[in-house]
């Protein structure tokens, strides 16, 4: 086998990738997000930032097109690459998956086929971008493989996801949906189940790998302190609405206990404040507002 390189893609627009105004989802007339706005453009590296049921993933379903059955969207944008993200006008939505966007979930078994080799995964997600021959296939996944650091690749390649270790599962997903040369990665707390030196791993290969295809990446954690050394920008969501919008160093500029972004970054124990005898709390009836 020999190595093959990822090329960064051609940017050809500074206009914003993904575009959400004003995007609303309710389940079963129930609001979960509410009147959400941001985007993103070529390149760049955000986080969506906040508490469990805060809405992070149904903002993520809605870009992708993964939004169950039961979810009622609404907005005045929605779009991918200049293309409205399925049809807002229906009531129920099932909205078609978006071309150039691919989701990682936290799970890699959920997304891997258990039983059928990494091998013929790859084989299937590279001829889905394009024809390619079994032999560029071995060398190009050879290549992505190495990137996400499985050295190991003829085993790996052979092997079915239900027999490597869950650090190696969840670098395999990276590096599967790299080959299908995405504009935009969206991550749904890809690190959640990991320990801490394989979470910060992970997310050193999710940045540097999109910043060497020029992908976007959009990331979902509840880890603020996390992600804030990985992304551009971060937004923070509390009960389904955004409270804050920042980079990371003006969330390090904030004065403690200033936003409910510094809240969470302080309620995370940390190597300087193990000692203090109570960390942080937020108060669950402050109001915070973006
Ligand atoms: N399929 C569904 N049907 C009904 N309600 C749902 C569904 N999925 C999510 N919800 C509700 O929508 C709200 C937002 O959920 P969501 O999963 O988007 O939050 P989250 O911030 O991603 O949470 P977590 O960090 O725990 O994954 C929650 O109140 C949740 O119970």
């Amino acid at each position: 086998m020999s190595s093959a390189t990822i090329e960064a893609p051609v940017r050809t627009s500074t206009s914003p990738m993904l575009q959400l105004t004003n995007l609303s989802v309710s389940y079963d007339g129930k609001p979960a997000v509410q009147n959400v706005t941001f985007s993103i453009s070529s390149g760049e590296r955000y986080a969506i930032i906040g508490e469990s049921g805060s809405g992070k993933t149904t903002v993520c379903m809605a870009i992708s097109g993964f939004l169950p059955r039961n979810a009622t969207i609404s907005s005045e944008e929605r779009s991918f690459q200049g293309v409205p993200i399925g049809a807002t006008k229906q009531k129920t939505l099932i909205a078609p998956r978006v071309p150039g966007v691919v989701t990682i979930f936290q799970d890699a078994m959920s997304s891997l086929d258990p039983v059928s080799t990494i091998g013929k995964q790859f084989t299937a997600v590279l001829n889905g971008v394009r024809k390619t021959s079994a032999k560029e296939a071995i060398e190009r996944s050879e290549g992505i493989l190495r990137s996400v650091g499985l050295h190991d690749v003829d085993r790996i390649w052979k092997s079915s996801a239900a027999r490597l270790s869950g650090g190696m599962r969840q670098r395999v997903m990276i590096a599967l949906a790299l080959a299908a040369e995405p504009q935009l990665v969206i991550a749904d707390e890809p690190t959640s189940a990991l320990d801490a030196s394989l979470a910060r791993e992970t997310m050193e290969v999710l940045s540097e790998l999109t910043a060497t295809t020029g992908a976007a990446l959009l990331i979902v954690s509840h880890d603020i302190a996390l992600c804030a050394r990985y992304v551009d920008h971060l937004v923070v969501m509390r009960n389904g609405r955004v409270v804050e919008s920042m980079t990371p160093q003006e969330l390090a500029a904030q004065a403690p206990g200033s936003s409910y972004g510094r809240g969470l970054l302080d309620s995370i124990p940390t190597l300087s404040n193990w000692d203090v005898e109570r960390l942080r709390t937020i108060d669950a009836n402050q109001e915070f507002t973006a």
